[in-house]
């Protein structure tokens, strides 16, 4: 594996690097202002890049084109730098204005991030986006994230950022209205349909703010898409208030009918036993990313009293099965079995 320069140790560089490290890809980073740990530290551009055969820029998008200014003395036609922004087009621009012909260089989003990374979760997609100056870039970006356990889809920036409108902006823009409305605020208790939301109100409210800003500032799709929803909402609202209220008759008659301003599309009820391999699924992937938590915890913290400390995580899932309401000494059972496994 290639040895790896990191621009940037803010939160994305520091979990790549941690990736990295999991999987054994020497690296060092250069920040001029985050914490990193001495071994990884290069204290100039020209010790980060020495022997580095890719580079990875992982700097919030607006300071893009300066610090790959700053680079550029320093790269050769050997290095491979690759952008890890959450938009495409701007970077893009960036870099073949700046590296052009002449270093090899591509455009990437990793679709994950520090919180995803550190619970483990699968699948680690990137979208990759090729470039004619470079042709065999791709393929070594590709063979990189593909080496550290990543699946990779290749698009244009255009496809990309307009992808990332309808999705990665809107789901962020919503998420910061009820923040900043006080709807999402010290509720006591929220419905199954909240939950899904209630992680980008937590990214959103971690986010130092440049990573909303690059969502939607920097995506040239965005504003239009906000727009479009925009409208819709208030169009949705404007039915609703002006739909006369029903009575308990018509609120019989036109049960499964489409609410004012929504598409009809209740999907149709499933068998359990649909339900049940889908629980399954989950469970098998669970399995999984507990597999490599657990893989980690070995790395950072050397095995202690291991029959005490199995005891001790086995009463506890026996309290969590009585919790809710399932047989204790089954659940006991199922964990007995993944500690006993090669899951563990
Ligand atoms: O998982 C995380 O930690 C994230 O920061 C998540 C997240 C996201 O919004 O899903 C944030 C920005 C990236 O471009 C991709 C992933």
């Amino acid at each position: 594996m290639p040895h790896v320069a990191l621009v940037g140790y803010g939160r994305f560089g520091r979990a790549l690097g941690t990736l990295l490290e999991a999987v054994g890809v020497e690296h060092r980073a250069l920040d001029p202002v985050a914490d990193i740990p001495e071994p990884l530290r290069a204290h100039s551009m020209p010790e980060l890049l020495e022997g580095a055969e890719l580079v990875v820029v992982s700097v919030p998008v607006p300071q893009m084109r300066d610090v790959l200014k700053a680079l550029r003395p320093f790269l050769t036609p050997e290095h491979l730098v690759l952008d890890v922004g959450s938009v495409k087009v701007k970077p893009v621009e960036a870099l073949t204005e700046v590296l052009g012909a002449q270093v090899p260089w591509v455009g990437t989003h990793p679709l994950f991030g520090p919180l995803s990374l550190a619970m483990a979760e699968r699948p680690m997609r990137v979208v990759l986006c090729p470039n004619p100056l470079h042709p065999e870039a791709a393929p070594r970006a590709r063979r990189f994230y593909e080496a550290l356990g990543c699946e990779v889809i290749e698009q244009s920036p255009e496809g990309h950022d307009q992808v990332m409108a309808r999705t990665h902006a809107l789901t962020f823009f919503v998420a910061k209205g009820m923040v900043d409305s006080g709807a999402a605020a010290d509720v006591p208790f929220a419905p199954a349909s909240f939950k899904a939301l209630s992680r980008t109100i937590e990214t959103v409210r971690a986010d130092a703010g440049h990573l909303f800003n690059a969502i939607q500032q920097e995506n040239p799709f965005a504003t239009q898409a906000r727009g479009r929803l925009l409208a819709a909402l208030q169009a949705i609202h404007r039915d609703l208030e002006s739909a006369p209220a029903m009575k308990p008759e018509q609120a019989r008659e036109t049960a499964g009918h489409a609410v004012p301003g929504l598409e009809p599309a209740a999907p149709a009820p499933r068998e359990p036993r649909e339900h049940i391999d889908e629980l399954d699924r989950e469970l098998v992937e669970l399995l999984a990313r507990r597999e490599e938590l657990v893989r980690r915890q070995r790395r950072a913290q050397a095995p202690g009293n291991e029959p005490a400390r199995t005891e001790a995580l086995l009463a506890v899932r026996r309290a969590w099965a009585r919790e809710v309401g399932a047989d204790a000494q089954e659940v006991e059972a199922v964990f007995r079995a993944v500690l006993g496994s090669g899951l563990r």
